[in-house]
């Protein structure tokens, strides 16, 4: 039998043999070959360069997308995670009912209260006032709307709102009796202990504010703060109302900004304003009316829950100082004021602090409200520039010259308030003239003279005297004498008196005529450029914190701002931009350093005149090379050379001319010591111009 061939065997000649595998070559150095069964020794290095790559990879990524946020702008467009929305029962609960307790402080519009939400966080919450304007509505959405779109994850320097509570859309369908007519509006705030930079400066009197390493690293950091609004934000975000108040401290004093209420933002072209809230503005403000809100007429459904806001209101309102009052401003040729809307609050210094009447009594509460921001922000700012001082040039009926004639008035009166009962003028004479019996001699022949008047015939004249005259009178004529008897201060001023010289570079002959057509009394107003204006319901930075606003504002949203602080160009009528951001940092940078407010009255005559307004005086000092004299004397360690450079760009700041003043940027460059420091502004040499007084070029930080 053949033996069994498979049928399909290709080669059916050749026995099928089993041999054995050949072995594998035993492994050279010269050859590897890869075997399947045994791990290639190649294999751990590829293996450790791809981990090495992908781990490369993963970090260049992960770098990109943080440097990315750190430099890209914020896109408001894309806005940031929103604030939670809280019932207002929780935030009630978590504020013991809004007690008073808890009040952290009082706003424009409402109060603020420290809470602890269910968590065990703190809070501060803000609550609008259930009788409030309709602009504090405003300010509730804007506020809403600008900061809670501001990463603060990038930027440390602004305080963080971490939720709300509204009920705006409840109210709108309601009519509602006169104090009850809006929502209920609250903003939850992350919890700066501290409170305001204002409050723990000039009343608390921190003895960590009194070292000038913290003042600088709050000057610094407030600076970074608006620089991130300027320049990181797309498109930027102009604060509009930069003041110690608005600057909250947490436990380490660390600054943030707060308060947007009255931040704008501005568009890609940078001379206009993004009408955000105009629309909304403008429906609610249709709704009010359709609504009848204010009318008398109240369901009273919005008060689903027992508990009442207005006994907080009225609570708080006890405080209100008695002496408080308001100005109504006109004037309808510029179309810059209702007769609603300018509001100019008084109110005592007592109880806070005697040596610091005028401006706890008035100028830092003042401030800025007109009739049509939207109007008034596209307006030319030149247009509007000094509109407040042109009664001189207007027959007398310009409403504005009311406001100056009404704030010098105060102003004088409360300036003989803080003086000794005998009048001022008899005791200056007698110190001028020297000599102890002939000083004694004179004071009692003046006091006589005015203790011999009827004091209703004093009174009598007095107001038949029109306020500008009573001024000149007691101020500008006391000063004309001494600039007369004072031939040393005449040769330092080149036969000027300080405030005469105080204000922006013009052509000479311009110079001329402007100053012969204007009194003394107008340049020493003008240093503050534009700080008397009309104003918003303003907060309480001047006062203790116990003290409320007072009603008679405008319900209509405007170019506002804080008296002393406002740019002279906005408050004029003009544009908000960010130089207006820009100045303000200036009057801060000024009241940081000098631990004093804008306007402040001190004992002398001569001197409380020359140094009640800050920023005259500084530019005064900058003539006479005497900068250091603006220094709180409170400060420890002080720097000298960070001091001048902070004086310095506080007055570059301060130019009048927005082009002329630095950017956010350039500001924090100087600060930080990364780029030059600065010059004096040539109008603020001392004459002849010396070189900045700086020794060295050194790094501030
Ligand atoms: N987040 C917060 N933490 C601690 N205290 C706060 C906080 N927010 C506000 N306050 C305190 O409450 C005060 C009032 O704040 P609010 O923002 O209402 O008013 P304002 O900014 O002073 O006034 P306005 O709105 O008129 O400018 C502040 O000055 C501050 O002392």
């Amino acid at each position: 039998m053949p033996p069994f061939q498979p049928p399909d065997t290709p080669f059916p000649d050749f026995p099928i043999t089993i041999s054995p595998l050949p072995q594998p070559p035993p492994p050279s150095s010269a050859h590897n070959h890869f075997h399947p069964h045994q791990p290639s020794p190649l294999l751990p290095p590829i293996l450790a360069a791809a981990i090495a790559l992908a781990f490369f990879i993963l970090f260049a990524i992960i770098y990109r997308k943080l440097s990315n946020k750190r430099t890209a702008p914020v896109d408001l467009k894309q806005p940031q995670p929103q604030p939670q929305r809280f019932s207002y029962s929780v935030l009630r609960r978590a504020t013991a009912s809004f007690s008073a307790n808890n009040r952290l402080g009082q706003g424009g519009f409402g109060s603020v209260y420290k809470g602890i939400l269910p968590s065990g966080q703190e809070v501060a919450v803000k609550l609008m006032d259930a009788s409030g304007s309709l602009q504090g509505e405003r300010e509730f959405h804007n506020e809403l709307s600008l900061a809670s779109r501001i990463d603060t994850t990038c930027c440390p320097h602004v305080v963080s709102i971490l939720g709300f509570s509204s009920d705006d859309h409840n109210s709108r369908h309601h009519h509602y009796s006169g104090r009850q007519r809006r929502g209920r509006f609250v903003i939850v705030y992350e919890y700066m202990q501290n409170g305001n930079l204002q409050d723990a400066l000039m009343y608390r009197k921190c003895p960590e504010l009194m070292l000038w390493e913290k003042r600088f690293s709050i000057i610094l950091a407030v600076a970074k703060g608006v620089e991130y609004l300027h320049s990181s934000c797309d498109p930027p975000i102009v604060h509009g109302d930069i003041k110690p108040s608005n600057i909250l401290l947490d436990a380490n004093f660390e600054p943030k900004i707060a308060d947007f209420g009255l931040a704008q933002v501005l568009s890609k072209d940078e001379n206009e304003i993004v009408e955000t809230f105009i629309e909304d503005e403008e429906k609610i403000e249709e709704e009010r009316k359709g609504e009848g809100i204010g009318n008398g007429e109240d369901n009273g459904s919005i008060l689903e829950e027992n508990e009442s806001v207005m006994t907080e209101e009225v609570v708080v309102n006890v405080d209100q100082s008695p002496e408080s009052c308001c100005v109504r401003i006109l004037d309808g040729e510029m179309g810059l004021v209702s007769p609603e809307v300018g509001t100019v609050e008084a109110s005592p210094s007592e109880g806070v602090d005697n040596k610091t009447s005028i401006s706890e009594g008035f100028f830092d509460r003042v401030s800025i409200d007109s009739e049509n921001r939207r109007g008034i922000g596209r307006r030319k700012s030149e247009s509007g520039r000094d509109w407040w001082w042109k009664q001189d040039n207007v027959n007398g009926g310009s409403e504005s010259g009311r406001i100056k004639d009404y704030v010098m008035e105060w102003l004088g009166s409360e300036i003989k308030k803080e003086r000794p009962k005998k009048d001022w003028i008899a005791t200056t004479s007698t110190v001028e003239d020297g000599g102890a019996k002939l000083e004694h001699k004179k004071q009692r022949k003046k006091s006589e003279w005015w203790a011999s008047l009827d004091e209703e015939k004093i009174k009598k004249e007095r107001k038949n005297r029109k306020p500008r005259e009573w001024w000149k009178e007691e101020f500008c004529e006391e000063l004309t004498k001494k600039k007369k008897n004072k031939k040393e201060l005449k040769s330092e001023n080149g036969g000027e008196l300080w405030w005469q010289r105080d204000e922006e570079v013009v052509p000479e002959r311009k110079k001329r005529k402007s100053r012969g057509s204007r009194s003394s009394i107008d340049w020493w107003l003008d240093g503050f450029s534009g700080e008397f204006r009309i104003g918003r319901r303003n907060s309480q930075d001047w006062a203790s914190g116990d003290i409320p606003k007072s009603g008679g504002i405008s319900s209509t949203p405007s170019m506002r701002g804080t008296v002393c602080y406002i740019a002279p160009e906005y408050g004029g009528g003009g544009q908000l931009s960010e130089k207006c951001d820009v100045y303000s940092f200036g009057v801060l940078l000024l009241v940081l350093v000098s631990g004093r407010r804008p306007l402040q009255v001190t004992a002398s005559p001569m001197s409380e005149f020359e140094r009640a307004n800050l920023i005259s005086w500084a530019r005064q000092l900058a003539h006479n090379g005497r900068l250091l004299d603006l220094v709180d004397t409170n400060i420890q360690s002080l720097d000298r050379e960070q001091t001048l450079l902070c004086i310095t760009v506080a007055l570059l700041c301060l130019q009048r001319s927005p082009n002329k003043r630095p950017t956010m940027k350039e500001i924090v460059g100087m600060l930080s010591g990364e780029s030059e420091p600065p010059h004096l502004p040539f109008e603020f040499s001392p004459s002849p111009p010396s070189n900045f007084p700086f020794k060295s070029r050194k790094k501030a930080r």
